[in-house]
């Protein structure tokens, strides 16, 4: 079974596809890594962030079993990734190691922004994981004081929108909801509420899928 999770930045969709990957037994990717790791290496080599080629390049040597999970999930990167994540090459480059990772035995979760429209059209299961800005501003604002890092409610809520944005309207493969995917708007629900409200969904998709 492969289930496909999107949604804009800091909306829990990676904490619920976790949970969801450990309740259904499945295998987890953050795709959302895939593109930091790039924006990271990319700044590590002090290279221009629309240098397609370097980035493509980056992409083909990059091992999913060892994305840094806790270096790359600085806020600064996820800005940068959301940069090089128009450059449509490495996109393509990045799709065909995310659909590797889906099609292997015995399925898995990924979330993202573009798998249930484009990484993973046949998913059996797919969520549209959303929560009001302010909700996810505030997320991300108490989970990087609880890290210890300065954050400020405006500055974060700030650089959502404006990820949110480009993310949004970029050309190619932009976040948006699959025609066939379910909502889930966890603005009022707690992490344990909304992981329920996930199993539900798939539990249901599952109990009329072809054997
Ligand atoms: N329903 C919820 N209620 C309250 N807090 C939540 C909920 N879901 C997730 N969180 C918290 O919000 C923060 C952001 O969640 P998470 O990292 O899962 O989001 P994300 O969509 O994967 O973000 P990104 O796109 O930036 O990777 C985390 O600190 C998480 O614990
Ligand atoms: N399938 C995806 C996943 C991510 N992106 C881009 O990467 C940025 C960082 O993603 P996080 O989930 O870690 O916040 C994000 O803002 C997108 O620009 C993508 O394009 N497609």
């Amino acid at each position: 079974m492969i289930i496909a999770i999107d949604g804009p930045a800091a909306s829990g969709k990676g904490t619920l596809s976790r949970r969801l990957a450990e309740h259904f037994e499945l295998r987890h990717l953050d795709t959302g890594l895939t593109y930091r790791a790039v924006a990271a290496a990319l700044l590590a080599k002090g290279m221009p962030l629309g240098d397609e080629a370097i980035a493509i390049e980056i992409a083909r040597n990059l091992d999913l079993g060892h994305m840094d999970k806790s270096l790359l999930s600085a806020h600064e990167i996820g800005e940068v990734a959301s940069r090089v994540a128009v450059l449509g090459g490495l996109r393509e480059e990045l799709v065909r190691l995310q659909r590797e990772f889906a099609n292997k035995p015995p399925g898995a979760v990924l979330d993202g922004r573009d798998i249930g429209t484009v990484v993973c059209q046949n998913a059996e299961v797919k969520l549209f994981v959303t929560a009001s800005s302010e909700a996810r501003a505030h997320r991300r604002t108490d989970e990087m004081r609880s890290k210890g890092i300065e954050a400020e409610f405006a500055d974060v809520l700030e650089d959502l929108k404006r990820r949110d944005l480009r993310d949004s309207q970029r050309t190619i493969a932009p976040m948006k909801q699959a025609e066939d995917a379910h909502l889930l708007d966890t603005t009022e629900m707690d992490i344990e509420t909304a992981f329920q409200a996930a199993v539900d969904i798939i539990s249901k998709a599952r109990d009329t899928m072809p054997t």
